[in-house]
């Protein structure tokens, strides 16, 4: 078992590659659909014969309802290749955003699943690779990466996170405050903490950020990330001790270009939840236990929580971090992130 061939095959896949993955029930050679052009297809799949695999999401929405497995609903589609399926069709039988330009997709013919734990590895790599869910799969060929189920979902186990280093970094909510970087030799993400004050016998105020490039650095107005952060930075400070992780789980673990995707999706009325799903996603894919590993390795096991989120607080505990209290975080609403807020609110069991 080895996180290196998932890293490979993530890399793999997000260059236009073809890998393989196994699992115990067979093997998949896939090749994402996002990103093919006609070089790259020709390669794969000289003939043109590749099926395609999709999640269960996506197949109800291409009316495909009555594929998904009763048993377990959350099992991918396979769609028999035909001839219309040119790279164009299959872009749009890939990508929800497209829905309403190209309406107009099938029918399909669905196709025994041969081999669907290896059929849900692939997906599972999708997210990882932060791609659309969606490939080209044939059987056996020539391939630049190949991982087992067991190797993808090793890939971002916590426990391979190390601190990299660590150094003074002032801040303008807190002049007392060190940064320890953390790394883990598998994944490319570094995630950091901040470490605010000095350290008492109390329980540290600790906020746990997932990275938000829209919000966070260009101060999107769509949802409420960058003034959390602000806010959760002075909170820390007030409280003498304190630490923020800055995860880098963008877009909840899909990644910026699948939460780009679904805020096109938003344009089109869809709210944040149901924008995930229609990717393919699950509405919350984060692991909350990369942050219980950090708070072990800075030697914290007990923390005082600033989040709404309860799935947050249950995420740390399942990975042994005490939860003494849960600290409120709310901020204003603005007219852009009205509906997403009242969405956290009624659908994700945010306390706001
Ligand atoms: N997929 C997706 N991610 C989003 C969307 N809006 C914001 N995000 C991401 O959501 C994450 C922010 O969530 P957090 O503020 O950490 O957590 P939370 O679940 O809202 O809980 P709190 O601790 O109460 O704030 C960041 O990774 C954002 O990039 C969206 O519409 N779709
Ligand atoms: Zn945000």
């Amino acid at each position: 078992m080895s996180a290196r061939d998932a890293a490979r095959a993530i890399d793999a896949l997000r260059r236009g590659w073809a890998v393989t993955v196994r699992a115990e029930d067979g093997a998949l050679r896939l090749m994402a659909i996002e990103g093919a052009d006609a070089v790259t297809t020709k390669d794969f799949d000289p003939v043109g014969e590749a099926d395609i695999l999709i999640s269960a999401a996506r197949a109800q929405t291409l009316k495909l309802a009555n594929q998904i497995a009763a048993a377990d609903p959350d099992m991918p589609v396979l769609i028999a290749r035909a001839p219309w399926i040119d790279n164009d069709a299959a872009m749009a039988i890939a990508d929800p955003v497209r829905d309403l330009a190209s309406p107009l997709k099938g029918p399909f013919l669905a196709k025994a699943l041969a081999a669907p734990a290896a059929a849900k590895a692939a997906l599972r790599l999708a997210r990882l690779a932060g791609i659309l869910p969606a490939f080209f799969v044939t059987g056996e060929g020539a391939c630049e990466g190949e991982a087992s189920a067991q190797d993808i979902a090793a890939y971002d186990d916590a426990a391979h996170l190390a601190i990299a280093t660590r150094a003074r970094l002032p801040v303008s909510a807190a002049e007392n405050a060190e940064i320890v970087a953390f790394r883990s030799p598998d994944e490319p993400r570094e995630h950091v903490a901040l470490v605010v004050g000095r350290r008492n016998a109390a329980p540290p105020v600790v906020r746990l950020h997932s990275e938000c490039l829209t919000g966070d650095v260009l101060g999107s107005l769509k949802c409420d990330c960058g003034p959390q952060l602000h806010q959760a930075l002075h909170q820390i400070a007030d409280a003498q001790w304190g630490v923020l992780l800055y995860l880098r789980q963008e877009g909840r673990g899909i990644g910026l270009v699948n939460k780009l995707r679904a805020y096109a999706l938003q344009d089109q009325g869809f709210d944040t939840v149901d924008a995930n799903v229609r990717l393919g996603f699950a509405v919350d894919a984060r692991d909350f236990s990369v942050a219980a590993r950090m708070l072990d390795l800075l030697g914290i096991g007990a923390v005082r929580l600033l989040t709404n989120n309860p799935g947050k607080v249950a995420g740390l505990e399942a990975a042994g971090i005490e939860v003494v209290e849960r600290l409120p975080i709310i901020l204003p609403a603005n007219p852009h992130n009205e509906r997403y807020l009242a969405t956290k609110r009624d659908r994700t069991g945010h306390q706001l």
